[in-house]
Order: C-alpha cells, then sequence, then structure tokens
C-alpha cells in the first residue's frame, strides 16, 4: 500500500540551521496495516508523514501509494489518496461553518465543482448516523457551528471527516495529544473502530508507549531520521514499555532521560 524507498529529506542545506531529518529512510506497509510510529523529538516522526503527504519534495528517493510512484505528485494531488488529522483540534475543521456543511466538504473532497452547494437529506442522513455511532450528541446539532465544539469533539469530527471518502492512507499526527486523557481515550477508540471497520492502512504518530503497543498491528521507533525497530502481530502485542525504553536506549546511548518519548502512559 505505501512504499518509501531510500527517502533522504535535509532543511535548510548549506546554512547553520542545516539538518538532515530523514536519512535513507524505507518502510513498505502491507494494505490494512495499522502502524503507530514513537521516536524521540526531532526523530523524524511528523518529517516521515509529511514526506508522504507531500509537503515539500523530498530530496532522493521514491515514494509509492498503491503501486503509484507520487514521488513529484504535489500535496494538493496526493490529499485525493489521504486522510490527515492533526494534533490541533482547530486544524482540519471549519470553524464558522457548521457540522454538516464541514461534513459535507469532506464529501466533495476531489470530486467536480459543481454550483450545487446544498446538502440533499439523503446526505444530511447519513452525516446524522455518522455522527449518532461517536456518542457526542451531534447528530442533534448538525447546524451548529463547529468554533461552538470541544476540543474532543471537533477531533472526532475531523476524523469522521478524514476518513468519509475511505483513503488509502490515513495519516495521524499526535492527533489526541492536546485532548484530556479521557478525551483521548474517546478518540483513540473512535480512530482504532474506523480504521477496522473501513480496513483502513494508516499511520499514527504517538508519544505514549502504551498506546503505541496497544493500537493496531504494527509499531516502528524512529532515531535520527530512520527506522530502528520495527515490530508487529503477536510480537508486538506482547511488548511492554520497557521493552521501548530498552530499545530506545540502546540506539541513543542513553540520551532518554529528558525525552519526550519517555511518556509511559
Ligand atoms: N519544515 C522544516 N524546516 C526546517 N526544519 C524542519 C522542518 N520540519 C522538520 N524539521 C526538523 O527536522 C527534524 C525532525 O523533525 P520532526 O518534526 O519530524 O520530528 P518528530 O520526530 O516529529 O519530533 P517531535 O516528537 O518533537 O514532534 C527536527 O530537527 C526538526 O527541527
Amino acid at each position: 500500500m505505501l512504499e518509501i524507498r531510500h527517502v533522504n529529506k535535509t532543511f535548510n542545506r548549506g546554512t547553520v540551521n542545516e539538518k538532515q531529518a530523514l536519512k535513507d529512510l524505507n518502510l513498505t506497509l502491507k494494505d490494512g496495516d495499522f502502524v503507530t510510529i514513537i521516536g524521540g523529538n526531532g526523530a523524524g516522526k511528523s518529517t516521515t508523514l509529511n514526506a508522504v503527504a507531500g509537503v515539500w519534495p523530498v530530496d532522493d528517493g521514491q515514494i509509492l501509494i498503491d503501486g503509484r510512484d507520487v514521488t513529484k505528485l504535489p500535496e494538493f494531488k496526493r490529499a485525493a489518496f489521504l486522510g490527515r488529522v492533526f494534533q490541533d483540534p482547530m486544524n482540519g475543521t471549519v470553524a464558522t461553518m457548521g457540522i454538516e456543511e464541514n461534513l459535507a466538504l469532506a464529501l466533495r473532497r476531489g470530486g467536480r465543482r459543481t454550483l450545487k452547494p446544498g446538502i440533499t437529506g439523503h446526505e444530511r442522513k447519513l452525516y446524522h448516523d455518522l455522527l449518532l455511532k461517536l456518542g457526542l450528541g451531534l447528530e442533534e446539532r448538525l447546524t451548529s457551528k463547529v468554533g461552538l465544539l470541544s476540543g474532543g469533539q471537533r477531533q472526532a469530527l475531523t476524523l469522521l471527516m478524514a476518513t468519509l471518502k475511505k483513503p488509502k492512507l490515513l495519516l495521524l499526527d499526535e492527533h489526541t495529544a492536546a485532548l484530556d486523557p479521557q478525551t483521548a481515550k474517546k478518540v483513540l477508540d473512535l480512530t482504532s473502530e474506523i480504521v477496522e471497520e473501513q480496513k483502513l492502512t494508516a499511520m499514527m504518530v504517538t508519544h505514549n508507549m502504551k498506546d503505541a503497543i496497544q493500537i493496531g498491528n504494527r509499531l516502528i521507533m524512529m532515531y535520527d531520521g530512520h527506522i530502528i525497530y520495527d515490530v508487529e502481530g503477536e510480537a508486538k502485542k506482547n511488548l511492554t514499555v520497557d521493552d521501548l525504553l530498552q530499545k530506545f536506549a540502546e540506539a541513543s546511548g542513553g540520551e532518554f532521560a529528558n525525552d519526550r518519548m519517555m511518556l509511559a502512559d
């Protein structure tokens, strides 16, 4: 489903701020893989998702989505294959528009632009039923402005929008990090449900190692711009936070003590 082949990316080349963020990055995801990505600050986790999304061109290497080489495809064209949810609940929905209008935008994404913006009764029923499943009471507030929602409600809505038209790949960049623990759990449960139900292929960056172990079928750890650990299936399920800290300590020469990777619950 996704192939990242020998990708390199250096920011601010030739300046004092030069930083090689991705170093010969290689990753192949199978159809239906749900991979969690962990690693210390600056390891290249978000940069990996940005490379897949085409936020900027990579320096070399290749990226294939569902067999198609997208390396040279600009971000707006790749967006048709991708669903993205970011850390900031303000990102991904339009605050001044209603809940149903936001969902309608997501449904029309990538389609032909027409002068017929009206939301049909059939659509409204679809949105009602989808929102009902969230269990947040949003189905009764279809016309409420999204700006009035809580961060958790907004992230749940963003997740619905990102997956409304089944994306080939769902990219989640610390999408629950800004939420309180209870709400974060709800949004994470919802994430697993949607990924499972729609059989999506997904990548989720997290600093929470317990979540990284519990969620998805595969886990990768990044360090210094590449993958240093890749585990799946039963071996992943049986991991402990201590195992991960041990791996990280081995790779980093023990520098993890003051790193945000340490988030163990
Ligand atoms: N657009 C950019 N311009 C310049 N430098 C960048 C850019 N994006 C990322 N970097 C640098 O690349 C390195 C990797 O950053 P990245 O955001 O991928 O780390 P991360 O693993 O997601 O870390 P964190 O957990 O802190 O978010 C960092 O040194 C970062 O400062």
